[in-house]
């Protein structure tokens, strides 16, 4: 018959293809749920949407890197088998980072993926077993007459997890499930400034309140005082404390303010002993743990200590990717990789300066229309990356450099003379040169005791191969403005 309508045949078998995987990724997500559990699930595999078969292959999709790795290395195997299970054909499951123009399947009912950015977060096994709390269904509420409001912006869907923070998250996630667990009262989130612990916090309250069962009171320890102080002086100290003895989830955040303020640290234990007691969930959150938190009375930190402790660590390269890249999506502005790779490099302090630099460099080319570049980045973050300035090693560029390339540290000092080492050695001595002020003898001793007139050759060498070859001048370029500075 005609092209037409051999083109319609196509475009039918496809969608026809593509409702049929559908049924069978619904069927697999339901055996999922059931192995792995409803909140296992939901963090990590929900995310995750179906692509195309190509021979006995199927292709999945996840948003990020981070999800996509977590995934192949936790599910991988499974996924593959459940699928074979499904359609004997497929015999291999592919996991790819989604592209912006792939066309997923679209899975059938309530667990269809959900296009915001993905979380993932790994469940300890202790999390596994205990068994949620009879709970009297109560109405929704936050204690307005306590509470601070909410960040909507702050919840579990748009909290990225990595390595640093999946403990942390894990528990406010059972907590927001099964508030007043054993183990989990009071659940004490620390770490250090701006890694989350707010955003966490709120991310239980929003959740608790969206499943409508409990009163939720959250405020910092400042206003904790503050409010106590108010009540004293307004006669009114009673009534504070029923306020605060008849909410179902306390939540207090930056609890240090209290050190060194004991009538209010008193308080704060007799209402923490009170809400314990009646089975209602207390949250802290900290700069320490219980432990370290000296300052704090003794019987309040150990009381501190009793539940759940969860710290938040200092966040890694690949959470600080995965950060940038789920807000510069959610943002709508094009950020290309090699700029968020540079900012994950330079600015490693915490995700609030982290997050402030990327909204910075949004702010401008939504407000310019003009592209994000690398360069445009120096430019508009000037002030920032000087602050992160520090004086670079040669130890550092030779790390930096081997990682890039995916060599061996100890070939830059060795003999070999490989092209795929030789290469990478040569943009070291180069960087070397450009951004320490040793002289070229001292670079060629850290070189496995080179002469100094290796080290000019490669200087010279590199500099006319950034000449001819614009890929090669791009990595050097992203390479000394990682290290710059
Ligand atoms: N894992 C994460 N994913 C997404 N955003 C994050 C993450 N961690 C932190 N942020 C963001 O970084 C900012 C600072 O986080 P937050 O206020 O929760 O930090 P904090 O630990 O409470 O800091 P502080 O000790 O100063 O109170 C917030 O905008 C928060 O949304």
């Amino acid at each position: 018959m005609t092209g037409g309508l051999e083109g319609y045949d196509a475009v039918a078998e496809a969608n026809a293809q593509k409702s049929v995987l559908a049924i069978h990724w619904s069927r697999i997500c339901e055996r999922l749920k059931v192995e792995v559990g409803e909140v296992e699930y939901r963090t990590w595999l929900r995310q995750i949407t179906v692509g195309p078969v190509d021979e006995d292959e199927i292709t999945l999709y996840l948003p990020t890197r981070f999800l996509r790795d977590w995934v192949r290395g936790q599910y991988g195997d499974r996924l593959g088998t459940l699928w074979n299970a499904e359609v004997p054909a497929i015999r291999r499951v592919e996991l790819q980072v989604a592209r912006p123009d792939a066309a997923p399947v679209e899975t059938v009912g309530e667990d269809a993926p959900t296009p915001d950015i993905p979380v993932a977060h790994a469940r300890p096994p202790t999390l596994a077993a205990a068994p949620a709390p009879v709970e009297e269904p109560r109405q929704a509420e936050v204690r307005s007459d306590l509470a601070a409001p909410l960040d909507p912006r702050f919840t579990f869907d748009t909290f990225v997890v990595g390595k640093p923070n999946e403990f942390a998250y894990a528990c406010a996630r059972r907590v927001a499930e099964r508030p007043s667990s054993p183990g989990f009262n009071p659940l004490f989130l620390y770490g250090g400034v701006g890694l989350g612990k707010t955003h966490l916090m709120h991310a239980i309250g929003a959740e608790l309140l969206r499943e409508g069962r409990v009163s939720v009171a959250y405020m910092s320890a400042e206003k904790f005082m503050y409010r106590f102080i108010a009540a004293i002086r307004s006669q009114s100290t009673m009534e504070f404390k029923e306020q605060l003895r008849s909410v179902d989830v306390l939540m207090i955040d930056d609890l240090q303010f209290l050190i060194g303020k004991d009538n209010t640290q008193e308080e704060f234990f007799h209402t923490f002993n009170a809400l314990v007691d009646a089975g209602r969930q207390i949250v802290v959150s900290a700069d320490k743990s219980p432990s370290d938190l000296s300052g704090l009375e003794d019987r309040l930190r150990t009381r501190l200590g009793c539940g759940m402790v969860a710290d938040i660590h200092a966040t890694t390269f690949e959470l600080r990717i995965s950060i940038l890249e789920a807000k510069a999506t959610a943002s709508g502005v094009m950020v290309p990789a090699k700029v968020l790779e540079f900012l994950a490099h330079k600015i490693t302090s915490n995700v609030r300066e982290l997050e402030g630099a990327l909204n910075r460099l949004i702010a401008h080319a939504n407000l310019f229309g003009r592209p994000v570049t690398l360069e445009a980045t120096q430019d508009v973050l000037h002030d920032i990356l000087k602050a992160h300035d520090r004086r670079v090693t040669i130890e550092e560029i030779q790390r930096k450099v081997a990682e890039h390339w995916n060599i061996r540290l100890t070939d830059m000092s060795s003999a070999r003379r490989a092209r795929a080492v030789a290469r990478p050695r040569q943009v070291a001595m180069y960087l070397a040169k450009q951004l320490t002020s040793r002289s070229l003898p001292e670079i060629g001793r850290k070189f496995g005791n080179r002469d100094h007139t290796t080290v000019m050759h490669a200087v010279s060498r590199v500099t006319e191969l950034m000449e001819q070859d614009p890929a090669f001048a791009e990595d050097v370029e992203l390479l000394r403005r990682m290290l710059e500075s």
